[in-house]
């Protein structure tokens, strides 16, 4: 046990209205509103707007919000050469997180110092409009393919469904993204938003604290779980094998991947909604075998070290029977959260404080004269 908090655990750094984290109960609500019930009755366009407005919007409020984010949905050409020139073996993170920040280079409101809100609101909006198409325009480049004109009839999850394949998706293929979108957009302090936070707390701008936040979920400890799943999946290859890998890494006190939360004690109340979703889709797929290791995982999990599920181990699965390619499973982890981040963002600027915690010394306490360079 150390005398302060590792990785600042248990630590309160802020006061949020956005979303309430229940670790022991298993909760998740969006300003008072259940994530079972957001999934069941509202799109992710409600969703964001309920973040970024703080109310559910009525018909013609939300008309008028979606009108706004689907006419925002345009690159800068300089946006769009670069997302063609970027190497086509990268990772879709990286050009993500370099493609945002770009996008603060072609934008005169992203300014540093004092905050302007209503036109940070804009740039907000502006951030979650783009990034799909950032995403989804690296994906067609990489592949030597077209970039088609963006479309304003098509929502959110429907849009970049379109846009990655060419085709304009199916019902439930969108309806599915949608409610994969409303789970994930925001989560308390997790460590990409206390990133973004971080950084927009020191006054800088934006776009500054948008690449932040992308650089922190990229790591397989934090959104970058989901393609380790799938990875992790293929690699064990079928259910026969599940109990030997699970031993294997145990032994070896390697992660595995999708399992265990900073805060849910219990499952994360995410899972059991992408789970449903990642059973009927496998089923529809003929690919079952996906599910029954992911349920064998989970269950050795619990037994052997009272691990749960998080948000990242069934998503892998659900965007796999989606035919997302794996290196697509975090950036489309960031467009959802991209809702979260912008609006945890405008909140800090609402009554912000710099970040400063302190580190415990643990260097030499007496101090040394400097030797002269060739005596060292
Ligand atoms: C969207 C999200 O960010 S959700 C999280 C996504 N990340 C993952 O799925 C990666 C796998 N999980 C993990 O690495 C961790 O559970 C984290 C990073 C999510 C939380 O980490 P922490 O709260 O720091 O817990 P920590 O890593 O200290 O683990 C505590 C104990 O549980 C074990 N443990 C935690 N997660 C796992 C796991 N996935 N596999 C095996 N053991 C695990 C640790 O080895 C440790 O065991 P010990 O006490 O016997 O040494
Ligand atoms: O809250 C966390 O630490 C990680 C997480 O589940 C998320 O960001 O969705």
């Amino acid at each position: 046990m150390s005398d302060y908090a590792k990785g600042l655990e248990g630590v309160v750094a802020n006061e949020s209205a956005l979303s309430k984290v229940e670790g022991q109960e298993g909760r998740l609500s969006y300003l008072g509103y259940s994530i079972d019930d957001l999934v069941e009755h509202t799109s992710f366009e409600e969703v964001t707007h309920l973040l970024h407005r703080g109310k559910l919007p009525n018909a013609a409020e939300l008309e008028a919000f979606q009108q706004e984010l689907r006419n925002d949905r345009d690159l800068p050409a300089g946006v769009i050469d670069f997302l063609k020139s970027a190497p086509a073996d990268a990772n879709p993170m990286d050009v993500l997180r370099t493609a945002v920040s770009m996008l603060g280079l072609y934008d005169k409101r992203a300014k540093v110092g004092e905050p302007d809100q209503e036109s940070n609101r804009k740039v907000a909006l502006s951030l979650v409009a783009k990034t799909p198409t950032i995403v989804a325009y690296y994906h067609r480049a990489r592949q030597g393919l077209d970039l088609p004109p963006v479309r304003t009839d098509l929502s959110e999850a429907g849009h970049f469904l379109y846009l990655i394949s060419g085709e304009e998706p199916g019902a439930a293929a969108t309806k599915t993204l949608d409610v994969a979108y409303i789970l994930h957009a925001d989560h308390g302090m997790n460590a990409s938003t206390f990133s973004a936070r971080v950084t927009i707390a020191t006054l800088s701008d934006f776009y500054s604290a948008m690449t932040s936040a992308i650089g922190t979920l990229k790591g397989p400890l934090h959104g970058g779980a989901n393609e380790g799943v799938i990875k992790m999946l293929q690699k064990i290859g079928s259910l026969e094998k599940v109990d030997a890998f699970v031993e294997d890494c145990l032994a070896n006190k390697k992660k595995i991947m999708g399992i265990g939360h900073r805060v849910y004690k219990v499952l994360d109340p995410r899972a059991p909604h992408l789970q449903k979703m990642a059973v009927q889709l496998t089923k529809e797929l003929g690919e079952t075998k996906w599910i029954a290791m992911s349920e064998r995982i989970a269950e050795l999990m619990r037994e052997r070290k009272g691990l749960n599920a998080n948000v990242d181990f069934y998503s892998a699965t659900v965007y796999y029977s989606l035919g997302i390619p794996t290196d697509l499973f975090t950036p489309i982890f960031a467009i959802s959260r991209m809702a979260g981040w912008t609006a945890q963002v405008l909140e800090q600027l609402e009554d912000s404080r710099l970040y400063r915690p302190l580190t415990k010394y643990v260097g030499p306490e007496t101090l040394s004269p400097v030797p002269p360079i060739e005596e060292r």
